[in-house]
């Protein structure tokens, strides 16, 4: 509540100030909602300016050039996921469906689409137009429309063109083990995964890539970004990254036990790089923001150092353009690693695209005044009886060993060269495995501890200590993103006679420099936008983020220690009277992964492996999948006595990393993809009682042998427009449990819906239960879209058309979302489109609804046909329109001519 009191304050003083200006177009720019008028942001910040021009980022002349373009709206950037055939005929369709239109119907009011030629097979693009011209344009929005749709399904990325160096820099190859240290809202994550899965489709990644992001929160919209890749290898934790989880082997000569070929450290930052997308930045800008991050930069980058194998490579990235921020913290990771880290020369990888080389000197600035190194701070000090006030760190400087580093190495990207937003990266490999360093700038530091034991500091440090944190900061657990002392020393690092060494510290304990003694300095938290620095993220809200992840299981399964031991295989024999199909089952046993013991990291369930379950077994034989030996896949986040709700997948490499995580250092609450589901059941007997998730399919699909039925395309479409489809009476129903018929209430015949031949022949045998819906293979190949055999296993996109069902005895149901159905279908409009096919014909091969009097049940129990969603919960929506009848559903009209024009076709 006080933060939002004093932004308030802010925003109209900040008003009151520039009301003269309010409106002229030259310092003004409009926000998001154009049309009101409301969202107009200053784009004038004077100490911006005179910032900048001092630490001359921008070469002479440029300046005004580099004002002009900040102050003009970023162009639409977007890339192509994925590589291969499926990638390449989206590019056909873009440029020759709907790019060649732009062209030729806009070419004197707007700039065609172009490609960025940096980008690796020229799969990137970008539009030099706002949003509002792609929506309001009538051409124009076709573009809009196809990257919505194609953006939620993943084949596409929108993504700011800078934000796509990054990954690119850190070359990710399937084999590699890949952190992400600061990972929300998770776009160069989704390239990662992407590099991880470029390999051959038949080849699964032997990598893995763990994405972490101190705040819970912002891990919801990680998950929600990568969602779109369906990759098993992926795993999210949430730590400090500045203190990652680097656990140690028994022994000193033995090989670290978790480290990292590839770490990727995009660390929050002032963020002023993207004023061009985000103009709200223009007025709360201040010259000494970019200090307040420096120290929990250089901590993270360190940190990464530490958990990179010897010969990895290390990106270190911001969308700032604040030397403090930038060199400043490559600099000192450098001085302090001693030539264990080599800052490479990347500029020519990535031919076409233009930038700057790093900068080798610059200053830092207080609130009032400039300094070009350590010794004037002190002098002013001493002068004055004062320190900065605000945080300056001997840190931030360059001095003569800076002079000597490659910094030039750095690669700076100014938005008027590319007509991007402002970008720094450097790529940094290690050579040497970190040990006691030197570090001949210790003298910085000692002239800081001489400030420290300074008159006034002590005064300062007194009020500090002062302040509830700190005094429970000796006892405190866990250290927060704020440990830091006074020095700015990073807490990974500590200092004796004169040398460094970089000591991880443990999760759960204060670092090693973190001293009670030792007054403590500034918190150093840095955020990006309205990112709450983690430190911020309290108990309640860690927990009730927690619970959006895994505890749903708990809720739903009950919890408790099973069997009440801990550690070790714990084996549990399921007891009790089970709702559904399960108690039926003989000498269940539970295996669980051992010492992932719940509790160890509060709102985060464990994590329980499924090796030799019966329940494995069970899925395995019903789907026919004999090829993957899915004990060695499959975890659950469950732990209790009945069947879990979800089941999840993972890859052989993250199986490995539980292994290697014994003692439970990683929390995790996000790991592998939903491949099962629980169906809500209440009859029993059926032989399995899972359900495909859709999330898992394009995974498991190339595994399926059987439960899998093909379909005409229209008859697919008319499943993802009803969801719920009747199927004839007299079709067998090789799972229904016997006797269990006499029950069900058929009540008035009714027109069935899938009634082409060939379908049903397949549905003959199609179990009751769980089953896949897919695209006839040479329909596919007709309309364009991957076939079963060129599923990459990674990319939604790349998956062919294909729904997660359940087969009742009398109707198939969808347990896919509608929105999602509605993307498929889509999909399969624009290929019958493209294909010339007419949408409202049927398949040859005759209705057998005539022949077989076949029959729908409305008004059932649930039994006969059941409606559900996704979650198998009954959706009352399709079950009324069932009801209705065929005329019952969505779109009326459509289906009315459709049936028309079958009749019509039939005869
Ligand atoms: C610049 S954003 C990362 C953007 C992201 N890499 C992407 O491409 O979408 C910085 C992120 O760092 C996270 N963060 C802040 N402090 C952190 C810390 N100490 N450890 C780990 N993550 C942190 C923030 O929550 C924020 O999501």
């Amino acid at each position: 509540m006080g933060k939002s009191k004093w932004k308030g304050r802010n925003q109209r003083k900040d008003f009151k100030a520039k009301r003269e200006d309010w409106w002229d177009p030259k310092i003004t720019r409009r926000g998001k909602n154009e049309a009101d008028g409301w969202s107009k942001h200053t784009v004038e910040n004077e100490m911006f300016e005179e910032y900048y021009k001092e630490q001359g980022i921008v070469p002479e002349g440029q300046w005004d050039l580099f004002m002009t373009t900040l102050r003009t709206d970023l162009p639409i950037t977007f890339r192509i996921n994925g590589k291969g055939k499926f990638a390449e005929t989206l590019q056909k369709r873009l440029e020759e469906d709907i790019f060649s239109k732009v062209k030729e119907l806009r070419k004197d009011t707007c700039k065609p689409p172009h490609k960025l030629e940096w980008y690796p097979g020229g799969l990137a693009y970008r539009l030099d137009m706002s949003r509002n011209d792609l929506r309001k344009d009538p051409v124009l929005s076709q573009i809009h429309e196809f990257m919505k749709r194609e953006n939620d399904v993943g084949s596409i990325s929108r993504q700011e063109a800078v934000s796509m160096l990054p990954p690119l820099l850190l070359d990710v190859q399937p084999h590699h083990k890949v952190l992400d240290m600061c990972a929300a809202p998770g776009s160069k994550t989704f390239q990662l995964l992407e590099m991880l899965h470029a390999g051959e489709p038949t080849a699964p990644p032997t990598g893995f890539v763990i994405a972490n992001d101190a705040d819970f929160q912002r891990c919801n919209l990680l998950v929600h970004q990568i969602k779109r890749v369906c990759s098993p290898a992926l795993v999210i934790t949430t730590h400090d990254a500045a203190h990652y989880p680097y656990p140690k082997p028994r022994r000193r000569e033995q090989q670290p036990l978790l480290d990292f070929d590839r770490v990727l450290c995009d660390v929050p930052c002032s963020g002023d790089g993207t004023l061009r997308k985000a103009p709200d930045i223009w007025s709360r800008w201040t010259p000494y923001d970019g200090n307040g991050n420096h120290n929990l930069q250089l901590r993270i980058a360190l940190r990464a150092c530490k958990v990179l194998k010897v010969g990895g490579r290390m990106v270190y990235s911001t969308c700032s353009l604040n030397p403090v921020e930038n060199e400043a913290v490559v600099a000192d990771v450098l001085r302090r690693v001693g030539g264990c880290m080599e800052l490479l020369d990347v500029s020519d990888s990535l031919p076409g695209l233009k930038t700057r080389p790093g900068l080798k000197t610059w200053k830092v600035r207080d609130k009032d005044r400039w300094y070009s190194d350590w010794k004037a701070v002190e002098a002013f000090e001493n002068e004055m009886g004062k320190g900065p006030s605000t945080i300056v760190d001997p840190t931030m400087f360059p001095d003569a060993l800076s002079d000597a580093m490659p910094l030039e190495r750095c690669l700076r990207l100014l938005p008027f060269d590319g007509d991007t937003g402002g970008f720094f990266v450097a790529v940094l490999k290690k050579v040497a495995p970190l040990g006691v360093v030197d570090y001949p700038t210790i003298e910085h530091r000692k002239s800081k501890k001489d400030k420290r034991n300074a008159p006034v500091s002590q005064h300062k440090a007194e009020s500090r200590s002062a302040k509830p944190n700190d005094t429970m900061r000796a006892d405190r657990g866990p250290p927060s993103s704020k440990d830091t002392t006074a020095a700015g020393v990073p807490s990974s690092v500590e200092v004796r006679d004169g040398e460094v060494s970089c000591t991880e510290a443990e999760p759960g304990q204060p670092s090693s420099t973190t001293r009670a003694e030792e007054p403590k300095g500034e918190p150093a938290d840095g955020t990006c936008g309205d990112v709450k620095p983690p430190a911020l993220v309290d108990k309640e809200e860690r927990e009730a983020a927690g619970s959006q992840y895994g505890s749903v299981d708990q809720a739903a399964d009950g919890g408790g220690e099973i069997g009440g031991k801990k550690g070790g295989n714990v084996v549990m024999e399921e007891a009790g009277a089970q709702p559904i199909a399960v108690a039926e089952k003989e000498g269940a046993q539970w295996v669980r992964s051992p010492n992932h013991k719940q509790g160890k990291w509060p709102g985060v369930d464990g994590i329980f492996t499924m090796d030799d379950h019966w329940m494995v077994k069970q899925v395995q034989q019903f789907y026919g999948i004999d090829a993957v030996d899915l004990s060695a896949h499959l975890i659950t986040r469950a732990n209790s006595n009945d069947a879990p709700r979800k089941i999840y997948f993972v890859s052989k490499a993250v199986r490995d990393l539980l292994d290697v995580d014994a003692e439970n250092f990683l929390r995790m609450p996000v790991l592998g993809l939903k491949m099962f589901d629980r169906h809500y059941q209440t009859s029993t007997g059926i032989p399995c009682v899972y359900r495909l998730s859709q999330e898992g399919l394009p995974v498991i699909l190339p595994h399926i042998t059987k439960q899998v039925v093909h379909l005409h395309v229209r008859d697919m479409l008319r499943v993802l427009e009803e969801r719920s489809v009747p199927l004839p009476r007299d079709l067998p129903d090789p799972g229904f449990p016997e006797g269990k018929e006499a029950e069900l209430n058929f009540g008035t015949p009714k027109s069935p819906i899938l009634d082409d031949q060939a379908t049903l022949e397949q549905l003959k045998v199609t179990q009751h239960g769980g089953c896949v819906l897919m695209l006839r293979d040479e329909q596919a190949v007709a309309l364009g879209l991957p076939l079963s055999s060129e599923a990459k296993g990674g990319l939604t996109a790349n998956c062919p058309v294909a729904v997660a069902c359940w087969r009742d005895r009398l109707s198939l149901n969808v347990m896919v979302k509608k929105p999602e159905c509605l993307v498929f279908a889509e999909r399969l409009r624009e290929g019958m489109a493209r294909a010339g096919m007419p949408e409202a014909s049927r398949p040859t091969g005759g209705s057998s609804a005539e022949k077989s009097g076949c029959g729908l049940e409305p008004g059932t129990d649930g039994k006969g046909v059941t409606c559900m969603d996704e979650d198998g919960a009954e959706d009352v929506g399709a079950k009324k329109r069932e009801h209705e009848g065929l005329e019952g559903t969505g779109d009326r009209v459509g289906r009315a001519e459709r049936e028309k024009k079958l009749k019509s076709d039939h005869e």
